[in-house]
């Protein structure tokens, strides 16, 4: 991979031996999935802003963390679930960025969304899920605002330099968040025993969500790490124009 100049116009890497011009990733893009990477991007743009601005409107209003997730669920749902395309985008080639990363990152969140605050209610109003909220809201901000106005071939520096240094403390953050909830999730879901299929049953298989839960809170000590070391290595490709190899999925 060879690195993008501080041009404020492409915000990553071409590849080694490609054209450099700003609309050289557009050309090779095809007009098609350009077109469609721009409003994919610009709708989550809106998207995760019109949910920054229900979190502020509803801390002004209540002067209080406790139903704000409640208030916002449906949209938080709606674009965090839509997130899944942007796996198809890696697998069909349109973007140049690993199904592997990708995958992790999008599964954690949904799996954050749908099986740890949507289905366990008690949970809703930790402070925790306040900090993944949060970074999550701001760093999706940064992203998509990046990638459109990237793939529009005008990109200011400040938007450059925030997708590729607020994820330096976002991503602990988050990350902490994220563990801090199903860290309170674990009481509850052993007293209920719910999404777990205990023996005897007609096909002799057992299912623990506790203890499920146990391995994927372990699974970030390996995980997180590498998608946090991806990122500080984008830094230095994009930010400081260092030639980064990467090896394949
Ligand atoms: C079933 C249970 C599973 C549980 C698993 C548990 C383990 C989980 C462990 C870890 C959990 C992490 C949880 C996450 C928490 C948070 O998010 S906290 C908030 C802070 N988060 C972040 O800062 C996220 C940072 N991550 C990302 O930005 C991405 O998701 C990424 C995939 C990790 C990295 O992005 P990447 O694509 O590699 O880098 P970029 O530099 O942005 O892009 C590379 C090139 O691709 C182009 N591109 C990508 N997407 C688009 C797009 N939508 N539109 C247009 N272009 C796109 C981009 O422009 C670059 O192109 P070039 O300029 O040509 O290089």
């Amino acid at each position: 991979m060879a690195s993008s100049e501080e041009d404020g116009t492409n915000g990553g890497a071409s590849e080694a031996g490609d054209e450099k011009e700003p609309s050289g990733r557009r050309r090779r893009l095809g007009l098609a999935a350009t077109a469609w990477l721009t409003f994919y991007n610009i709708a989550m743009t809106a998207g995760w802003l019109v949910l920054a601005i229900a979190m502020v409107r509803f801390y002004m209003e209540k002067g209080t963390h406790r139903g704000l997730y409640k208030s916002i669920q449906k949209t938080l749902k709606f674009f965090q679930t839509v997130a899944l395309i942007e796996i198809v985008h890696c697998i069909i080639g349109i973007v140049p960025t690993s199904v592997l990363v990708t995958g992790v990152q999008v599964s954690s969140r949904i799996f954050m969304v749908w099986l740890i605050t949507h289905s366990i209610k008690p949970i809703q109003n930790e402070e925790s899920v306040v900090l993944f909220l949060v970074s999550w809201t701001v760093t999706e901000i940064t992203r998509y605002s990046f990638y459109t106005f990237s793939l529009l071939d005008h990109l200011p520096y400040f938007v450059k330099w925030a997708r590729y240094n607020f994820f330096i403390i976002l991503y602990p953050v988050g990350v902490a968040g994220e563990l801090l909830t199903i860290y309170a999730a674990l009481p509850y879901v052993k007293k209920s025993g719910m999404f777990s299929i205990r023996l005897p049953n007609k096909y002799n298989v057992s299912f623990d969500y506790y203890y499920f839960l146990l391995i994927t809170m372990a699974s970030y000590i390996p995980l997180f790490p590498q998608l946090y070391f991806h990122m500080l290595r984008q830094r230095r490709k994009v930010l400081h124009g260092e030639v980064i190899v990467e090896k394949d999925d």
